[in-house]
């Protein structure tokens, strides 16, 4: 990694902040002596040294010295300095440099000469990149005020180019200044480096063909259009993380997935079969016979064979005498759909200390069931609804969730039906909601098991399930229990507080069926109702996965802090001179102070997230931005750029591996 040369500008020329520097300048002493490696050229020249005013952490400091860091060389002609913090310059001031205009902003981007190994084969043969903004407010470019308490923060935007970041991809040519506001860092991302001109302004070739362009990986999404009312450049700070709402529900999830309790306090088996820790899911002490004919009892528990969690539900005090039997859950192992709880398999048991048979089913955490949901003591706190009553809407079920209901239950019916079997158990007690209107049929297969020796016909089953779903959808629509019992009056609130449509969709199920009735009937009937819940379901899908690539990024910045972590402050290297606080590990420890450790003019330490996120992310993607990095008794400061700083933590990291 090549060092850094101090550099002292002339009175009245540059500020290491971004002014330009007069490169012009005749005097050339203590700046143009050769180096031990060799000589290097630098534009900046000065007889007398002169202390430089710098804005950094918002706070105003005198430096004495300012050192341009491994700069890259130019046109070939060997620009780059290469010397420590605080040496004397020694390098040879080069004309061709101010043609660059050497700002702490501008890029050199001359991939084709750099010899850095860090230097990506895309950008190779990039033409020269002349900045439309040469001109870059001081304040900024030395890290200026980066405190912003504002909420709402302008984002840098530009395409991703993988796969995985497919769905983004749509944002090409959409590049946004990285604003935010006072945070701006400076460098040519503030100097609208992709905004007004295209892509193509930048990454062509000669031939006027497009080249690749860099793949830029310090990038979040934006908002999608529908979910937010911000600008595609504007976020919240929130918008950097998922949402609120969506963290709760997962963290419920897993923590209701590790939940365990004492076996011997609830007179569970340790183990059973090859599951344990055992945690029952239905604590009520009466336990109803009315769905199987037998008390049932349903456990979480995990799995020693995969390690995974599953539901097991306990067929209290059944005896199976016909061991053929078992072989029925094989059609419904096969069973795999998006509404329907898969089963895993079915075996028999003494452990509870009766003859119990238990089913395995996939665990759903924090579900419930239809009925807890709409019939449950908070529903009925909510509303006191009998059939007849006068028609209010607050406390009826939404008319979009009933077809929803109806539609993701249809589904399941046919890749039931199809399979050549039958629900048989379509009852709010055994529909499990497991998200937002997302329900899954339940306990299938079982009764199959228990009603074994009775041979039953499964296409007057299959006309049993349409009439249970149509019971089901009348009991939803009355929000009744008891709706069936009467059936033309639950009809006629049915007509008052839905739409015609509905009230024939539930006549149709619940009708005699002539000669026979089929789901494909169903389906034809609910056809533009499917077309909305489709795009329902995929903008949901939207939303999620928008979610999803926010944790992305901040599963990479955790990544790189975890790389900063085992690299900063490593006692057992404190005297060891490979490993000192010079040349990487010092610009490595300087960035840190940077991102982590500004201040405002008080002193009070700077607390910005959006200016952590950003560095972090710029120093991922490693851009050519430079940045002023001043050390902590403020008589130095280092203009390097975010490339350089990714180098140096690279070989640092490479550097501890190696020790090992
Ligand atoms: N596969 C599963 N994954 C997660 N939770 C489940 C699963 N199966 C059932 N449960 C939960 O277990 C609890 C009890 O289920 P169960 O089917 O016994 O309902 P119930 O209303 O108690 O019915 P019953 O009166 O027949 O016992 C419910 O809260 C349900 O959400």
């Amino acid at each position: 990694m090549a060092s850094a040369i101090p550099i002292m500008p002339p009175p009245g020329t540059a500020t290491a902040a971004g002014e330009e520097t007069n490169a012009s300048s005749s005097s050339t002493n203590a700046w143009q002596k050769s180096t031990a490696t060799g000589p290097t050229k630098t534009t900046v020249s000065s007889t007398t040294p002169k202390p430089v005013s710098l804005t950094n952490s918002n706070k105003t400091r005198t430096c004495r010295n300012i050192v341009i860091h491994g700069f890259c060389k130019y046109e070939g002609k060997g620009c780059e300095f290469n010397h420590d913090v605080g040496k004397p310059a020694t390098s040879v001031p080069s004309p061709e440099i101010s043609k660059a205009k050497l700002h702490v902003n501008s890029p050199i981007f001359k991939p084709s000469n750099l010899s850095s190994g860090s230097v990506k084969a895309e950008s190779i043969n990039a033409p020269e990149f002349v900045p439309k903004h040469s001109q870059v407010d001081s304040n900024s470019a030395a890290g200026g005020a980066f405190q912003d308490n504002r909420p709402m923060v302008q984002s840098f935007v530009s395409p991703m180019q993988n796969s995985l970041m497919g769905s983004m991809s749509n944002l090409a040519g959409n590049f946004s200044q990285f604003g935010m506001g006072d945070m701006s860092m400076g460098g040519p991302m503030s100097g609208n480096y992709y905004g007004e001109g295209s892509v193509n302004n930048y990454y062509y070739q000669a031939s006027g063909a497009m080249l690749h362009q860099p793949l830029q990986y310090h990038l979040y999404n934006t908002p999608l259009p529908h979910v937010s009312n911000l600008l595609p450049h504007q976020k919240t700070i929130h918008g950097f993380f998922i949402s609120d709402t969506l963290r709760e529900e997962l963290h419920k999830k897993n923590e209701m997935v590790l939940q365990t309790v004492n076996a011997q306090d609830y007179g569970l088996p340790e183990d059973l079969h090859e599951y344990h820790s055992l945690y029952p899911l239905d604590l009520t002490q009466e336990k109803s016979t009315e769905v199987f004919g037998y008390q049932s009892s349903v456990y979480k528990c995990m799995c020693s064979e995969d390690g995974k969690t599953y539901a097991l539900r306990r067929i209290e005090g059944f005896r199976l005498t016909n061991e053929v039997a078992m072989q029925t859950i094989e059609g419904w192992r096969r069973i795999k759909h998006a509404n329907i709880v898969s089963i895993r398999e079915a075996f028999t048991s003494k452990a509870f200390g009766d003859h119990s048979l238990i089913f395995v089913y996939d665990y759903h955490p924090c579900s419930k069931t239809l009925y807890d949901v709409h019939f449950g003591p908070q529903a009925q706190l909510a509303s006191q609804v009998v059939v007849g009553a006068p028609k209010t809407t607050d406390h009826v079920i939404p008319e979009r969730t009933l077809w929803s209901y109806l539609i993701q239950l249809t589904s399941a019916l046919k890749k039931i039906h199809s399979a050549g079997l039958a629900a048989r158990l379509i009852d709010p007690t055994k529909i499990l909601v497991t998200g937002k209107n997302r329900v899954r049929m339940n306990c299938c297969g079982i009764m199959d098991m228990l009603t074994f020796d009775t041979a039953p016909n499964i296409a007057h089953l299959q006309q049993d399930d349409i009439l249970n779903l149509g019971q089901l959808m009348m009991t939803l629509a009355c929000k009744s229990l008891t709706a069936t019992h009467n059936i033309s009056k639950s009809i006629d609130y049915i007509a008052q507080t839905y739409t015609q449509e509905m009230k024939n969709m539930i006549l149709f199920l619940m009708s005699q069926p002539v000669p026979m009735k089929t789901v494909d009937q169903i389906i034809s009937m609910l056809g533009p109702r499917i077309m909305q819940e489709i795009n329902e379901v995929q903008t949901a899908n939207d939303v999620l996965e928008s979610d999803l690539g926010r944790e992305l990024e901040n599963g990479r910045l955790t990544r790189l802090m975890i790389k900063f972590g085992f690299i900063n402050e490593r006692p057992e290297f404190d005297m060891d001179p490979a490993w000192s606080e010079t040349g990487d590990r010092y610009i490595i420890k300087l960035f840190r102070d940077y991102v982590f450790h500004q201040v405002d003019e008080a002193g009070l330490p700077v607390l910005d997230v959006a200016h952590v996120l950003t560095c972090l992310n710029k120093l991922d993607a490693g851009v050519d931005e430079k940045i002023v990095l001043m050390s902590r008794d403020e008589l130095s400061c280092l203009i390097v750029s975010y490339r350089e700083i990714k180098a140096c933590i690279d070989s640092a990291f490479r550097d501890l591996s190696k020790s090992k």
